[in-house]
Order: structure tokens, then sequence, then C-alpha cells
């Protein structure tokens, strides 16, 4: 049986959650891949979900903006409110969910267009801009993902021209563009070489001012260096989740314990 996430620690200096789970289970054509899973992600910080591969992370986390739903015979149970409303509901639209939570893949995906454009792109899906407006919007964008002063004077080139880490970056620019609430991302250093790794890190830092953001990784130090909260999953369920620093030096579970220290994994 899946632990329930205890409420988070100190509610005088802990935000509101903006993002709860609850007995939230997800079925890939039957074979259930999440189990009760009870999860809260605190406004304005970073949550980091770590585990052994194939724990189901990236599928939690894809629940969030419900990218499943474009496969058939995935399904998910159980409630994730954002900020209190069901986005599971089928009366939850997808455009708005899409608006209020952005997502940032394993691998840089930018479009095969200019660097503006690759920003510009995303915020015309929703949004009908003036010229001068668009272009501060992308500006803005482009400098929240730290990458502005690299790009600026290339503005018109190809964004496939630009290295893997600037690339995640324009990814993130891309992302963040839409101004969404929530920020997910999956393994977003995995494809990176230490220097990129290290101004994506920073830059997840800088981005909880204005964004939840969650974050799946491999690497328990990344956890430990960019998150405020850690979950531990392990075969499906939510085993752990506390404050990183807690997590990492006082496990609750031996099972965690085992996972950090490890003699698992
Ligand atoms: N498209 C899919 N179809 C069927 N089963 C899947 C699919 N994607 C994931 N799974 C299964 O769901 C479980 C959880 O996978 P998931 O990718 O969420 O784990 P993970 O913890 O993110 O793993 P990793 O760290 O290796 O990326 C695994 O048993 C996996 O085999």
């Amino acid at each position: 049986m899946a632990a329930r996430s205890a409420p988070l620690a100190d509610p005088a200096t802990t935000p509101q959650p903006k993002v709860v789970t609850r007995d939230l289970c997800f079925y890939y054509k039957g074979a259930q891949a999440l189990k009760n899973v009870n999860i809260e992600l605190a406004g304005n910080r970073v949550t980091a979900l770590i585990g052994p591969s194939g724990c189901g992370k990236s599928t939690l986390l894809r629940i969030f903006n419900r990218i499943y739903a474009i496969y058939p015979g995935l399904e998910a149970r159980g409630e994730v409110l954002l900020d209190n409303q069901n986005i599971l509901d089928s009366q939850y639209s997808i455009n708005r969910l899409r608006s209020k939570v952005g997502m940032v893949f394993q691998k840089p995906v930018p479009f095969p267009m200019s660097i503006y454009d690759n920003v510009a792109y995303a915020i015309k899906h929703y949004e009908r801009l003036p010229k001068a407006e668009m272009d501060a919007r992308v500006e803005a964008a482009l400098r929240n993902a730290a990458l502005w002063d690299e790009v600026k004077d290339k503005l018109n080139q190809n964004a496939l021209g630009l290295s893997g880490g600037q690339q995640q970056r324009l990814c993130i620019a891309r992302a963040i563009a839409l101004r969404p609430e929530v920020l997910l991302l999956d393994e977003p250093t995995s494809a990176l070489d230490p220097i990129s790794t290290a101004k994506i890190e920073q830059l997840i830092a800088e981005l909880k001012k204005d964004y939840t953001v969650l974050i799946v990784t491999h690497n328990m130090q990344q956890a430990a260096r960019c998150s405020d909260y850690t979950g531990f999953m392990c075969a499906g369920e939510l085993v752990e989740m506390s404050r990183t620093d807690d997590l990492f030096t006082k496990p609750k579970r031996e099972q965690t314990s085992d996972y950090i220290t490890g003699r698992f994994g």
C-alpha cells in the first residue's frame, strides 16, 4: 500500500500546495503503473521525483498535463487537483490545461524554424498579439530562460543550429512564453554536458519565483542541488515525500535509505 504523503512540514513557511493528487492510479492498457499516489506540489517551489528506472516518475509527471490522453488505452483514475479543480475531469479543457501547465522533455525538441519563431509559434497558438508586443514577449521568455544574451543577434537563424544546452533553454523559453503556472521538466539535463546542466539547474532555481516546478531526474545530486522537496518513488508508489534536505539526510523509510545510499536501484 502506498504511503500517504504527509502534509509538508512547518505550515508557517510552507507555501500552499498548487497541485494535489488523490489516490491517483494509472494504467497502460490495463497494466497498473501508478498505485494510489498522493502527492502535493508546493506552489513556487521545486519538487523533484527520484526513484529507480521504471518506477513511474515520468508517468506521474505526464499526467499533470494529460499528455497520455492522446494515446489510446491509457487511463488515469483518482484526482489531480490544480488550484482545487480536477484536471482529469473531461470538462476541464485541454487547451486551458496546456496554457497553465508547460512541459519540457528529456531531449530538446526545437521546431525546425527560427529561434524567434520557436517562441512566437507557441504564443500564437493561444493569443493574437501586435508585432511589438510579440517581440517583447519573445524577448522576455528568452531572458527568463537565460538565453537572450546568447541569441539576441541571431533570432532569425534556425534553432537547430544551437547547441544542445541552448536548445533545451529554448524549449524552456517556449514553455514559459505561455506564462504557465506549473512547469514540468522530464529529465531536462540528461542529454546535456556538465556546463549546460549547471546553467539549467541555475535556471530552475530562478524559475520557482514565478512557477511551480516539478522535475524528474535520475541524478540524486541534481535533486539535492535544485529542489525544495523530493519524492522517492518505487514500483508505482510514492514511498516518501519530504523536504529535500530531510529526505537525503534522515529518510523515514528504509526503502528510501537503501536507494539513496546505493544499496538498490
Ligand atoms: N507507453 C507505455 N506503454 C506501456 N507501459 C509503459 C509505457 N510507458 C511506461 N510504461 C511502463 O510504466 C512503468 C513506469 O514507467 P515510467 O517511464 O513512468 O518510469 P520512470 O520511473 O520514469 O523510468 P525511467 O527512470 O527509466 O525513465 C514501467 O513499468 C514502464 O515499463
